[in-house]
């Protein structure tokens, strides 16, 4: 029998559609038992610890310490990573791996000495604070159209070139090396130089906040599975992480594709069940 557990929050179970605590189920002629919760005093063989918050960051290094020969999918020092857009973006750029150009600012001081030294700006800009996920503030983002603009905005942030990309999003969700389920999202629309608006806030949790403000109708070239699945290694390899997704736009006008966000356990698709979920996770583990 193999023992495996997947901490997670009761919210993400909920969001994952899983009401069991338990499930035991026959994989390759050996019996799987697993736990889904937030309960780490139990021995595994394989652990699954999703960071539900700072204070259960020990208790995961403890459990660890307690079961030396489990296997750990995805380690805290691995999703910490992904916790940070700064350290996010900069793992795509070392790695090579399209993203739009973008600049850490701490203080609006900075901001302001930034602008003075290098005269301008190329905009509009998207800016996005630094935890990428943890509460509801670190969805809040500012497309930035004009100087004034960077008066609006909190620090310390991530300012990123705004990559005009006609409102049409793909969301990618992968286990280890194989695609799970892609998507294609309305998402904002272009900004051009016709554009009057200086700034514009939005949180990324509030759809309406959104309310499609720049969404525009025509059609992108949707990605190809292979262009998709080329993306899917490249950053399983660079972050070095089995569960995760991400969302992928191509540039109106030139075709060319960034990615834009990266997330540790994605909420997959409602119909994915525990054990399906569990299924992948071994075999993508290589067990
Ligand atoms: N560089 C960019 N250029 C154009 N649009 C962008 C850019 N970055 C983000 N966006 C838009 O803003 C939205 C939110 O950005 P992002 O995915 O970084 O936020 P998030 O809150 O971390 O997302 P998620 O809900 O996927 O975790 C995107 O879905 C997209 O519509
Ligand atoms: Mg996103």
């Amino acid at each position: 029998m193999k023992k495996v557990i997947i901490h997670i929050s009761d919210s993400k179970k909920k969001k994952m559609g899983w009401n069991e605590n338990n499930i035991s189920f026959c994989y390759k002629n050996k019996i799987i038992n697993v736990y889904c919760g937030s309960d780490l005093t139990q021995p595994f063989d394989i652990l699954l610890p999703k960071i539900i918050n700072d204070h259960d960051c020990q208790q995961i290094l403890d459990s660890i310490k307690n079961n030396p020969n489990a296997l750990v999918v995805d380690p805290i020092q691995n999703q910490k990573i992904i916790q940070s857009r700064k350290l996010t973006y900069e793992r795509l750029i070392q790695c090579g791996i399209a993203c739009p150009q973008f600049i850490i600012i701490q203080s609006y001081q900075e901001m302001m000495r930034f602008l003075n030294k290098h005269q301008t700006i190329h905009l509009p800009v998207i800016t996005k604070p630094i935890p990428s996920q943890g509460s509801h503030e670190s969805h809040e983002m500012t497309i930035i159209n004009h100087p004034n603009g960077f008066n609006h905005i909190n620090y310390p942030c991530v300012i990123q070139e705004y990559i005009n990309h006609n409102g049409q999003l793909t969301k990618v969700f992968c286990i280890g090396k194989k695609i799970i389920s892609s998507t294609i999202q309305e998402s904002m629309g272009n900004i051009d130089s016709s554009c009057k608006l200086e700034y514009f806030n939005f949180n990324n949790e509030d759809p309406e906040s959104k309310k499609k403000y720049f969404l525009t109708s025509s059609q992108m070239k949707p990605f190809t599975t292979i262009e998709l699945q080329n993306f899917c290694d490249l950053l399983s390899k660079a972050f070095n992480i089995t569960l995760f997704g991400f969302d992928i736009i191509r540039e109106n006008g030139t075709g060319k594709p960034y990615i834009i966000d990266v997330n540790h356990f994605p909420s997959y698709n409602k119909s994915f069940s525990l054990q399906s979920f569990t299924e992948e996770l071994l075999n993508e583990c290589g067990l």
